[in-house]
């Protein structure tokens, strides 16, 4: 069974969105496959009654059995790492073409590396009267490197200070969400490649996540790191690891946006 837009239950007809399908009573079942904690923040019991009333099922798949064994699927929901899952969903799926798999692995690897990822922004090229849409100014250190190089690899890019420094492999663990702020390059031989570098982008301490789901689209405002003055980074010296900033307890939806702010952003719009 496909399915080719959201599911509805009919009651709410008045929000019928463009794109959704009218829930025709059949019942949905989606296997999912997420990390404890992945299904601790997404599989929340207010979502999951929700959908149970649209007759979206969610059940999980069970890792200790032959994923061909369990089901009857009508999609399959995964987020877990590793080549061994990856082929086992790959075979699973060119053995049921009619079970939607969100997402085939070849569909989301290159989003597990911090290069790759941005790769399709940067061939966005967008670019008009309003504005321009591009990522900030990156540096791969590979995992072959040196970190004791890391400076000189930074001045011979001409990256200017400072800089953001994100894990390269992008794989779901907390590991992959550590992030560091550099105030001078020779701080950054303390840390471990491999590493992507950015040159950090004063953006008025608010960003705004984009979410897609097929046609269906949500903003929303995160506050996020403040800007970093020249003056500041005059003083100041070091590499300092900074949390999750931006994460949905930061949410800035309510937030009173600087109009300066709203200007700013108007006219650039830079994906990390
Ligand atoms: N180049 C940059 N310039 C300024 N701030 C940045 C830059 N890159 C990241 N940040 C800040 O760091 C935060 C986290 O960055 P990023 O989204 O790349 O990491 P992440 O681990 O994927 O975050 P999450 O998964 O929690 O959304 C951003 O919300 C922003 O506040
Ligand atoms: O701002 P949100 O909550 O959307 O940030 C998400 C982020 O978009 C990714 O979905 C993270 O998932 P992983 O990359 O698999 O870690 C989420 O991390 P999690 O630790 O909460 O699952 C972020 O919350």
């Amino acid at each position: 069974m496909r399915l080719n837009g959201e599911i509805s239950s009919g009651e709410d007809e008045k929000e019928k969105q463009p794109g959704t399908t009218t829930f025709s009573g059949q019942k949905v079942v989606v296997g999912y496959a997420l990390t404890s904690k992945k299904k601790k923040s997404f599989l929340q019991p207010s979502f999951t009654s929700l959908a149970r009333n649209k007759g979206i099922i969610f059940v999980a798949v069970d890792l200790k059995k032959p994923l061909p064994e369990q089901g009857p699927f009508d999609i399959i929901l995964h987020k877990l790492s590793g080549e061994e899952w990856d082929d086992i969903i790959e075979d699973y799926r060119q053995k049921h073409p009619e079970v939607t798999v969100l997402d085939p692995p070849d569909a989301i690897r290159h989003l597990h590396n911090r290069q790759s990822m941005l790769q399709d922004v940067v061939d966005l090229n967008l670019s008009d009267c309003h504005g321009k849409v591009s990522i900030p100014r990156q540096l791969v250190i590979t995992k072959e490197k040196d970190p004791s190089s890391i400076p000189y690899e930074v001045t011979k890019a001409g990256m200017k200070l400072p800089l953001v420094a994100k894990p390269l492999v992008v794989d779901g663990t907390a590991k992959s969400h550590e992030l560091f702020l550099a105030y001078d390059e020779f701080s950054l031989s303390e840390l471990e490649p491999p590493l992507v570098l950015q040159e950090f982008v004063n953006h008025g301490g608010l960003l705004f996540k984009i979410y897609v789901v097929g046609e269906t689209i949500k903003v929303v405002r995160r506050f996020s790191l403040p800007n970093i003055s020249k003056r500041e980074l005059s003083k100041v010296a070091g590499v300092f690891r900074f949390p999750r900033v931006s994460c949905a307890a930061a949410s800035a939806d309510d937030a009173d946006l600087d109009p300066n702010i709203a200007v700013t952003l108007h006219f650039q719009m830079i994906y990390t």
